[in-house]
């Protein structure tokens, strides 16, 4: 690794973000199977496309179909899942996006690296705070179901760990409250740290 060198081409993020009229950053959804990470981000992300805004969503059922299939839910497979996709993700924000990422991200320590890859508040953690009772009585999917049986090994929440947040930016538990309101609140938030300028969103966020 000693002998690469980094080549630092003319264009860059900043330049990117202009062409796109945006502030690029990456938008880190973390939370319990079933606590609504994927509809919160795909919401957003729907509200700012429609706004004419240029995004991109990873979420963490599609990656594991390509880019990670080789991967499974022990810690160790978990940790390396997460390092792939922040470097997935930063090339995307690189690239001048706003990128939305839904990832259950267990650990602490897996959230801070990929903090660590990104500048001062272009990383922006999402907790979606859900209460486990909430997210096993919803159980969308039938998983809470099976791993109360014994038939998935390692599910969050049930037989392997979830670690809350300490400081992350925003905490929306999507058991209050609606939608549209809390999707507000995301827009607000990427207004107010001008990611976005808040006057190109459209009424009613297309909810
Ligand atoms: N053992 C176990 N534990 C947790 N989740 C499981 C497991 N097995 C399969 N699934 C399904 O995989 C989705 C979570 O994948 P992620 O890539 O987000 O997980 S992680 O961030 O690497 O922990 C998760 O999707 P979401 O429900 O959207 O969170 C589940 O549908
Ligand atoms: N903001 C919300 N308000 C109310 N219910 C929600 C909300 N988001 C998700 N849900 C419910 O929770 C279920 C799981 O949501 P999902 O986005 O798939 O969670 P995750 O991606 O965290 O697994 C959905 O099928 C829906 O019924």
């Amino acid at each position: 690794m000693t002998d690469i060198v980094w080549h630092q081409h003319e264009i860059d993020q900043a330049a990117r973000g202009r062409q796109k009229n945006q502030n690029p950053v990456l938008l880190w959804f973390t939370g319990l199977s079933g606590s609504g990470k994927s509809t919160l981000a795909g919401a957003l992300e729907h509200a700012l496309f429609e706004a004419g805004f240029h995004t991109y969503l990873l979420d963490g059922d599609n990656v594991r179909h390509g880019l990670c299939k080789d991967l499974g839910f022990s810690l160790d497979d978990r940790d390396e899942n997460l390092r792939r996709v922040g470097e997935v993700a930063k090339l995307m924000v690189d690239a001048g996006l706003v990128v939305l990422s839904a990832f259950i991200s267990p650990t602490r320590a897996e959230r801070e690296r990929v903090r660590g890859l990104f500048p001062e508040g272009k990383f922006i953690e999402v907790h979606v705070s859900t209460p486990l009772s909430v997210c096993e009585s919803r159980d969308p999917k039938g998983l809470y179901a099976k791993a109360r049986k014994g038939e998935i090994a390692n599910f969050t929440g049930i037989s392997s760990p979830y670690e809350d947040p300490d400081a992350a930016e925003l905490t929306i538990d999507t058991s209050k409250g609606d939608l549209a309101t809390q999707v507000q609140a995301l827009v607000d938030y990427l207004s107010a740290l001008q990611v976005i300028d808040g006057e190109k969103m459209v009424a009613g966020l297309g909810i």
